[in-house]
């Protein structure tokens, strides 16, 4: 087989940006992203690229050349599933909010809605290509249903795990500093990992096309952001301690990072991590551990997820601290509500929990963010559920202009990198501000001495004032 038609369910993140690059490098594999969400679909489909779903620098041009040539974005599931020879499950699996696992395990729902979809309507043989993030042994979990539910054809299951992160995603998808393929070990499991490795070759180095077996597969994706995901909390819990030592966390991490076994990446401490992916991966592994009986590893993995925590808390009560034990009625400032630079994906953002313990102190919250969108930021409020719409809505207001955000208040609060942030005219911040006016950078990012000799006080994770 030759695979000619590609068809990916789930337009997100991870389904838009990774096949429209497949399509950029083969074009002559038709590629097709379907997703039930029929507003994403359109989205993706509107004629001024600036307004496709997801942000990522250098997205907009990529599928601005491949659509309506060879990418389509359709919210025909059936039809997409029908006309495949591979077909891509890029669909959601957060953590599971009910039942059985209720905030550890991965929700598999709507995998396996995929599975038996593809099932039903598939009357040819097919490759099915887990894309999305899944617990291991999930490979066993489609097997069995497409073969049990299917009509006849047969189905080769790969793991192909995705290692973009957001922000960087088309960079990361050009240059992948190496493709994860896992399949069955018998003949038809290795012509399966072929046909996918063929379609990477197309701009991929051969030597960074990883093949293993399914479940290594499965696990490594876990695996690789469990790692760097306790890289962060290990420099975090250490920025606590630099607070207290006059010890500077840039320097420690600078110092250990030129050691070529640790390395620099991932040492930046902040106010904590977020994102869609770490914390949902690790507590699937804690999850997975614990039903294998596993509690020391499980223990082990669980306390990156505590220490992360615990850092989004302690900035806030920071805060608190320096603004003479209450931020009652006060104003507060946030410059960034995403999770990270360069992205409007504000999932599991720490700005979110940090502003949730703030407003349970009743302080009022001004958001400014070059890229999120102001019904974002009362979404990710209200879904915490610990106050009512109205209430967030009261005390949180969103500003379009970053001068204005910071107007009148006793504190700025830079919960997220933007580059844009150190280009501000601080000294105009600063006269707009009560005083004394206070900066806590969440992130690292400001020049600590000119803000000072502006007359802020600066308060900086990991270093003492
Ligand atoms: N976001 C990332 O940076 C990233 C990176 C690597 C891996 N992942 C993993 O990739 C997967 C997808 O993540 P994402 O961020 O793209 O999620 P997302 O929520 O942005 O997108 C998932 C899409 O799937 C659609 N969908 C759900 N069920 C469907 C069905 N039955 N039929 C058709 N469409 C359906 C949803 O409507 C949604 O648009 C997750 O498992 C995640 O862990 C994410
Ligand atoms: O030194 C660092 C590095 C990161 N972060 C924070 O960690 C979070 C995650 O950052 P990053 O990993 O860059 O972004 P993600 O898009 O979440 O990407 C991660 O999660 C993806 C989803 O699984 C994987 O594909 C990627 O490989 C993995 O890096 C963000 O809040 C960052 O601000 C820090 O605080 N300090």
């Amino acid at each position: 087989m030759k695979v000619k038609n590609i068809c990916c369910i789930g337009a997100g993140y991870v389904g838009g940006p990774t096949m429209a690059v497949i399509a950029k490098k083969c074009p002559e594999i038709k590629v097709t992203v379907v997703d039930i969400n029929q507003a994403r679909i359109a989205a993706w489909n509107d004629e001024d690229v600036n307004n496709i779903p997801v942000y990522e620098p250098g997205l907009g041009e990529i599928v601005a050349e491949s659509r309506g040539r060879n990418l389509f974005f359709s919210t025909d599931v059936d039809g997409a599933i029908d006309e495949a020879d591979m077909i891509f499950i890029s669909v959601n699996t957060p953590t599971k909010t009910y039942g059985e696992g209720k905030g550890q395990a991965a929700d598999l729902k709507w995998i396996e809605l995929c599975a038996r979809q593809i099932a039903r309507v598939a009357k040819g043989d097919k490759i099915v290509v887990e894309k999305s993030t899944l617990p291991v042994r999930t490979a066993s979990t489609l097997k069995d249903i497409l073969e049990h539910t299917g009509n006849g054809p047969h189905f080769q299951i790969l793991s192909n795990p995705e290692f973009l992160a957001e922000g960087t995603a088309v960079q990361d998808l050009l240059e992948p500093d190496r493709v994860l393929i896992g399949g069955s070990q018998d003949e038809g499991g290795q012509k399966a990992i072929q046909e996918l490795v063929n379609i990477y070759a197309h701009w991929v180095p051969k030597e960074k096309i990883l093949t293993t077996n399914v479940w290594s597969s499965e696990l490594s994706k876990l695996t690789a952001n469990a790692y760097l995901a306790q890289r962060v909390s290990s420099i975090n819990s250490l920025s606590e301690l630099c607070e207290h030592t006059e010890a500077d966390i840039n320097e420690v991490a600078k110092a250990i990072g030129t050691d070529s076994r640790i390395g620099p990446k991932f040492l930046k401490a902040s106010v904590g991590f977020g994102g869609s992916c770490f914390q949902k991966d690790i507590l699937n592994l804690v999850y997975i551990s614990r039903t294998y009986g596993l509690h020391e590893v499980a223990d082990y993995w669980e306390q990156v997820i505590l220490m992360n925590d615990h850092q989004k808390r302690r900035f806030a009560k920071k805060i608190i601290r320096t603004l003479y034990n209450t931020v009652s009625g006060k104003k507060i400032s946030f410059l960034g509500w995403a999770f990270k630079k360069d992205t409007n994906d504000t999932r599991e953002s720490a700005a979110i929990y940090v502003a949730d313990y703030l407003l349970n102190e009743q302080s009022y919250i001004a958001v400014f963010d070059p890229k999120v969108k102001s019904e974002q930021v009362f979404m990710d409020l209200d879904r915490l559920n610990t106050r009512n719409p109205e209430e967030n809505r009261k005390y949180v207001k969103t500003e379009t202009d970053p001068y204005k955000a910071c107007e009148g208040s006793h504190a700025v609060a830079v919960l997220t990198e933007w580059d844009e942030f150190t280009g501000y005219d601080w000294q105009r911040i600063y006269d707009s501000m009560l005083k004394p006016a206070h900066v806590f950078d969440g992130r690292n990012l400001l020049d600590k001495d000119k803000l000072k000799s502006i007359g802020f006080q600066v308060h900086v994770i990991g270093s003492s004032d």
